[in-house]
């Protein structure tokens, strides 16, 4: 057999069984020694690949389609640099657990560590920010051969989704010629095969024993907390809201936890908890003897703070197959489990657990105070607040909303409360980074799925590269992007008070005319300086195809006075309400 065809055979069967374990999309960067991989992933019948130049949007963008579909997305560069560019996306899929297959092109043995060109150190290129590593053999197509490549191919796959998701990379050496051969024979293998999908994963509950001692624990106990961080399963909501209405308990729900909007019911649900866990006094009074957690830790400092200040609450963290989430480093039991059978569990067993009866109430009741400030607090000019609220009123239903970091994450805790619309929330805060957020919400977008980006001036800047997807592929995506010429959020910081270095080294402002860019792109701009004009961008927007990005101008310190004025209001209404 010439070595064409073992390149082809060998590229073929990796391919099919890629397909055959599930994988449907491929996002592709040129790259020559990548084009055994390249041309065979755009052969194969059911797999789409998607074309995007910047290696670094490129796996932003993958990142993106694998949190919208929960699916392991493919990844295809060629060496050198390329590969290098990954990185960023490899850390935020690691750290949010997000399925994703890298597969780098690579040269042979033979001109590795040479001086031969575009040849660098591929070998666990991105450390442990990969769940699995493998250096691939050289293409051949022997049975023993096929049958190998075969089995990487599930196995990659089935890692990248199964535990706690993840990234995993297959870096493949080439050597000349890279070009494949679909001509031959038989080329995908012998279709009628099964998958080499190695394991069937049982769903993980906890022995009765255990949840009877926990019931235990908790029967000796009176006020307790559910939280529910950052975590994408939209069961999960109906399962936390029946255990909380069991056992008349709070839900403090993140703007990610899929909780605050859906279907099921939001009477337990507080959202209101970043603004009021803000004053020392309010987190003392609400001193919990317990907290279930589900899902990572919340975005709000000020619930760090609260958990901070109660090292002696007994607290559980519940995940689906592992991990030490726990940044506060309370004393705290780790509960791998199911989190919907979890609940189940609980409900099943602790039906008679009786906790404190105003417990609930007092919650309730600063919640509503606050969610009234919410709602009337306006003023004349746009805030990023005002911004964030009258987006959230807008959004359609049956949609995502991929929210940047920085301000715009904590204005959506702010902002984003319960709903019966379902709004699927992404971020990527596994690593809470600035860059690549347009191309992950374009990735998201290629689902179809109907998606509105809400992000900052320099996270837009940072990733403008990105907008090129939207073009190419006439990716419908709403952007609102908040424009406070800067980084506003340093200004809540202690940064702030440094007159002398700020605006260089924090401020950055970078002004900017991003309509040229959005120009540039081919998409829509619109441009609102007050709510009704917000409003009526938003709703144009949403009838529009491809890009369309609402521009907000907005001024980082009348940011922090507005935010500084709501929480103060807040507080004086709460101390004026709630029983001491
Ligand atoms: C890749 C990366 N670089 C730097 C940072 C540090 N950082 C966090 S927020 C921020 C400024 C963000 O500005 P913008 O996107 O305009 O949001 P704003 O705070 O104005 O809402 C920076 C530089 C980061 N999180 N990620
Ligand atoms: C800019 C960075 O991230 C910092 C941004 C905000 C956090 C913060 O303190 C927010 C306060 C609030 O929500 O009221 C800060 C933190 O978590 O300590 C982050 O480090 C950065 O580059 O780190
Ligand atoms: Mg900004």
């Amino acid at each position: 057999m010439e070595y064409k065809e073992h390149l082809t055979r060998y590229m073929a069967n990796f391919v099919d069984e890629l397909a055959k374990t599930g994988l449907t999309d491929v996002v592709i960067s040129p790259g020559s020694r990548s084009t055994p991989l390249a041309m065979t992933m755009a052969e194969h019948p059911t797999i789409k690949e998607w074309i995007i130049l910047d290696e670094r949007s490129a796996a932003f963008f993958g990142l993106g389609l694998a949190k919208q579909t929960k699916r392991a997305v493919a990844l295809v560069c060629s060496s050198g640099t390329a590969a290098a560019n990954y990185f960023p996306a490899i850390v935020e899929a690691y750290q949010s657990r997000v399925p994703l297959v890298v597969l780098t092109a690579d040269r042979p043995h033979e001109l590795r560590d040479v001086g031969a060109p575009q040849a660098i150190d591929q070998i666990k290129l991105y450390g442990d920010y990969v769940k699995w590593f493998q250096e691939m053999s050289m293409p051949e197509a022997t049975p023993a051969m096929l049958a190998y490549v075969r089995k990487n191919a599930a196995r990659a796959v089935q890692t990248a989704q199964g535990d706690n998701a993840g990234p995993v990379h297959l870096n493949f050496p080439f050597r000349e010629p890279l070009i494949p051969d679909f001509t031959v024979e038989n080329l995908w293998g012998e279709t009628t095969e099964e998958s080499y999908a190695p394991v069937i994963e049982g769903q993980r509950v906890i022995p009765e024993n255990m949840i009877c001692s926990i019931i235990g624990n908790l029967q000796l106990v009176k006020r307790g907390v559910i939280v529910c961080g950052p975590q994408v399963d939209e069961e999960l909501g109906q399962a936390i809201t029946k255990l909380a209405a069991l056992w008349k308990l709070p839900i403090l729900a993140d703007p990610l936890s899929q909780v605050r909007a859906g279907n099921h019911p939001k009477n337990h649900i507080i959202e209101g908890y970043d603004a009021f866990l803000r004053n020392k006094h309010y987190r003392k009074k609400l001193k919990p003897d317990f907290i279930i957690r589900f899902g990572a830790m919340p975005v709000s400092k000020p619930y760090l703070f609260y958990v901070q200040e109660n090292q002696d609450a007994k607290q559980y963290v519940v995940e689906n197959h592992g991990g030490h989430r726990e940044p506060v480093g309370n004393r705290t039991e780790f509960i791998y489990s199911d989190p919907v059978s979890f609940c189940t569990q609980l409900i099943e067993q602790g039906g008679d657990l009786k906790f404190s009866s105003n417990w609930l109430q007092t919650w309730k009741n600063m919640n509503h105070i606050t969610k009234k400030h919410l709602t009337d607090v306006s003023g004349e000019a746009l805030t990023e607040g005002s911004a964030v609220r009258k987006l959230i009123s807008t959004l359609p239903n049956e949609s995502s909303l991929y929210v940047g970091n920085s301000m715009a994450v904590r204005d959506v805790d702010t902002f984003f409360l319960t709903t019966s619309k379902n709004i699927y929330v992404l971020a990527n805060r596994g690593a809470n980074g600035i860059d690549g957020i347009i191309s992950s919400a374009l990735g998201a977008a290629a689902t179809g799925t109907p998606v509105t980006l809400v992000l900052g001036d320099l996270s837009f800047f940072h990733d403008l590269n990105g907008l090129l997807a939207s073009k190419h592929y006439q990716l419908n995506i709403t952007i609102l992007l908040i424009n406070n010429n800067g980084g506003g959020i340093f200004s809540f910081l202690p940064q702030a008070s440094e007159r002398k270095h700020f605006e260089a080294l924090f401020g950055t402002p970078v002004n900017l005319d991003f309509k040229q860019a959005v120009d540039l792109y081919g998409g829509y701009y619109h441009k609102a300086s007050n709510e009704m004009e917000l409003e009526k961008a938003l709703r144009e927007s949403y009838q529009e195809s491809g890009l369309s990005v609402v521009e907000v101008i907005t001024n980082r310190e009348e940011n922090v006075t507005w935010h500084r004025n709501l929480w103060a209001d807040i507080n004086n209404d709460i101390s004026k309400s709630v029983v001491e």
